[in-house]
């Protein structure tokens, strides 16, 4: 059988699709193709090319469809749907189209070189020399195990103990956390009136995320050992309203809570009070708009400023954008401003600092920030590849992988687990070569449970690699991706897989001082090489002898054939299979306005996407209309399905790195504006943080 992929027409590699006269022309292309194929000849305008290629033409013929080995046992189909789920087919017929023909041109990168901003994360001072109540620097060095101040804490801990506002930007995993956990903690074990929990909150944090309210609160109660009068609390949807609110009545003085779930608080809780905050802390506020809370913040300081003026704001922010600065203009009063940037970087033309600043951000140097271009159909090979070279091949790395949807997260887990994890389908041990770790695979994304996802635990530090398999929208978006790793001082690398028709990504983040150093896709693939399971047999159980170019070229094809074998081995899976190819598509759709020209969902090649998803053929009902229909073109408003859908905030505690769960809802439909991923480590326990 010949796929819609080997059957291209000869034209230029962007291809659109939803165009119907396009559409008609390439069909009937397709079919004369596919005519020439089964006759053997080759369509006169790639004779030439063919019989350059008429090696990878072999390797459609004759590749093996699973690993060498006990890939079989996986999945042994007897017979294969074909990716429409229209008909079932004998097994023999079944091909594997060539990946590397009529691929779009990789365009040579011209990127601009820029100079990153740059911060030191350290500073040489201790917290012994801050003038802080002796238990809680012995707290800090025994309990926290920390000695010396980052330099974001060194610069804002003695501004806010002297009671000034601060609006604090410095880059991710700088310890922005202790930098106000710890005048709040400072100020208020020493108010001579001493604190009861019946007083109610007289600190209020808001944070984006659930996770990160759990985080702030495990601090917060961390610092509060020696003071044990002083209570804090978590609200952030993951519980009942009901048992919430029974906690708020018995008093929290330390409120941290997600933005929505506050505001839904304030509408419908009596016992909420805020008559003696005195400090109003908003982390990760560029997180926080950009995650459509925006209004909630109004909500929320309206419903502050009625019961109290008077107390200290700290705004705290990896990324100081327009809306960062408009929610310091309104929640701040004659703030210091604070940017670890500021004194570390150096500036050729002060005259340039405040505009450069205002849209660059500051990116730990110890991380090393890389991009690969990959055409379409080769993205989850090259992706596999990937994978295996860094948690199979290299030792002690943990990796997150970023996708644009839940439904991309559980097919590209299933798919990996399924063919890559050293199961019973895996290459057996006398395959292996000796430097080489079993993989182990999790998921993290909006429609897990809570259960699932807190009796696995984040185990976000020590991440290694970041790979960003779909674009971040936003510049800040990857600052914060990326920012899971390379962590207070850690070495750590992240990854952007774009497509050729997406190379010009690369100088959009470069305007904003973010600089990605390429890396080929062959040097990825070439992998492959270093394992005999990926290795082609010919019939007869002969080997390959292909080398060089060639030969990871057939491993590639290998590799894809097992990942379509596994699609195409029941109708379930292929159906699946389209169901994230259609998700995949509805978030592209979705890219902002600035974007489009960049990410457009005409740009896509649909047949070539399809082959990213293990599918044989484009599926036939799709199209730019049919995902239109489907998908707002605009980023939807997170938080928009989620005040009636409570029944499902529960199921979506701690399920993602940005979501609060408030936003989005926990529908099951696609979600845009959030974070989705899944983590790839090494199955031994690595270490954890704290
Ligand atoms: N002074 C310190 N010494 C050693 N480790 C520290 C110190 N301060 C913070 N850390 C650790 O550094 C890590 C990152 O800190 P934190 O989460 O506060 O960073 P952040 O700037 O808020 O990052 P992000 O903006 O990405 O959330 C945490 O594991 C924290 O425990």
């Amino acid at each position: 059988m010949a796929t819609a992929c080997s059957s291209l027409p000869d034209r230029p590699p962007r291809t659109y699709f939803g165009r119907r006269q396009a559409q008609t022309k390439r069909q009937a292309e397709a079919t004369k193709r596919k005519h020439q194929v089964s006759s053997g000849a080759p369509p006169a305008k790639r004779r030439n090319e063919i019989s350059s290629l008429s090696a990878k033409e072999t390797i459609d013929k004759e590749t093996p469809r699973t690993f060498k080995g006990s890939a079989h046992k996986t999945f042994p189909p007897k017979t294969y749907l074909d990716s429409t789920g229209s008909g079932r087919q004998e097994k023999p017929c079944i091909k594997t189209s060539s990946l590397f023909k009529n691929n779009p041109e990789i365009p040579a990168l011209h990127r601009a070189v820029v100079k990153q901003a740059r911060e030191q994360v350290f500073s040489p001072e201790a917290f012994q020399e801050l003038d802080l109540h002796p238990h809680l620097i012995s707290t800090i060095n025994t309990v926290l195990k920390m000695s010396s101040m980052t330099s974001v804490q060194k610069q804002s801990i003695p501004v806010l103990l002297e009671g000034r506002d601060a609006l604090v930007r410095s880059q991710t995993g700088s310890g922005k956390t202790l930098a106000y956990c710890i005048p709040v903690v400072q100020s208020l074990q020493a108010l001579t009136s001493k604190i009861q929990r019946s007083d109610g909150p007289y600190a209020l944090v808001l944070v984006p995320t659930r996770e990160l309210a759990l985080q702030s609160f495990d601090t917060v109660q961390k610092l509060l050992k020696p003071f044990t009068w002083i209570v804090p609390g978590v609200l952030m949807g993951g519980e009942k309203r009901k048992s919430e609110k029974a906690r708020l009545r018995k008093g929290i003085n330390i409120l941290i809570s997600t933005p929505g779930r506050l505001v839904d608080h304030i509408r419908s809780t009596k016992n909420i009070h805020f008559n003696r905050i005195q400090w109003l802390v908003v982390d990760e506020a560029d997180r926080i708009l950009d995650l459509g809370f925006e209004k909630d913040i109004t909500v929320i300081l309206n419903a502050v400023n009625a019961e109290c003026q008077k107390r200290q704001n700290v705004l705290l922010s990896a990324t100081l954008t327009e809306g960062v600065t408009r929610l310091a203009d309104i929640s701040l009063h004659n703030p210091v401003s604070i940017s670890v940037l500021d004194k570390i970087w150096d500036q050729p033309n002060p005259k340039e600092d405040a505009s450069t600043q205002l849209d660059s951000f500051a990116i730990p140097e110890s991380l090393d920030q890389h991009v690969v271009l990959v055409p379409s159909k080769l993205r989850l090979v090259c992706l596999a590849a990937f994978i295996l070279q860094k948690c199979k091949f290299e030792k002690d790395q943990k990796m997150i992988v970023f996708f644009s949807s839940c439904e991309l997260v559980e097919f590209h887990y299933s798919i990996f687990v399924h063919t890559l994890s050293c199961r019973s389908g895996a290459p057996t041990s006398e395959q292996l070569p000796s430097a080489s770790w079993p993989l182990k695979f999790l998921r993290l994304h909006g429609n897990m449970e809570q259960e699932d996802v807190a009796a696995r635990g984040l185990d976000l530090p020590h991440v290694t690699w970041i790979v960003q398999y779909s674009a971040p929208s936003s510049p800040a978006e990857y600052i914060h991706r990326i920012g899971r790793t390379a962590r207070i001082g850690c070495h750590g690398s992240s990854l952007l897989i774009l497509a050729p028709s997406e190379a010009e990504y690369v100088n959009s983040l470069a305007s904003h001082k973010i600089n990605v150093s390429e890396i080929k896709m062959e040097d990825i693939l070439a992998v492959l090489t270093k394992d005999d399971c990926f290795k082609r047999r010919q019939r007869g159980a002969q080997k390959s002898h292909a080398t060089g170019s060639q030969e990871i070229r057939e491993r590639a094809t290998v590799l894809q054939t097992v990942f379509e074998d596994y699609v195409h081995s029941s109708e379930r899976t292929v159906s699946w299979a389209k169901k994230a190819l259609q998700s995949f598509i509805r978030a592209y759709a979705t890219y902002p306005r600035e974007l489009k020209p960049i990410f457009h969902v005409r740009s896509l090649h649909l047949g070539h996407v399809a082959k990213s998803f293990g599918l044989r053929d484009a599926p036939r009902n799709l199209s730019v209309s049919t995902v239109k229909k489907k998908a707002s073109l605009k980023r939807p408003d997170p938080r928009r399905k989620t005040r009636n859908k409570h029944h499902f905030v529960l199921a979506e505690v701690l399920h993602s790195e940005y979501s609060s769960g408030l936003e989005a809802g926990g529908t099951k439909g696609g979600k845009q504006g959030k974070q989705w991923g899944f983590q790839v480590a090494p199955s031994k326990p690595g270490p954890r943080r704290e």
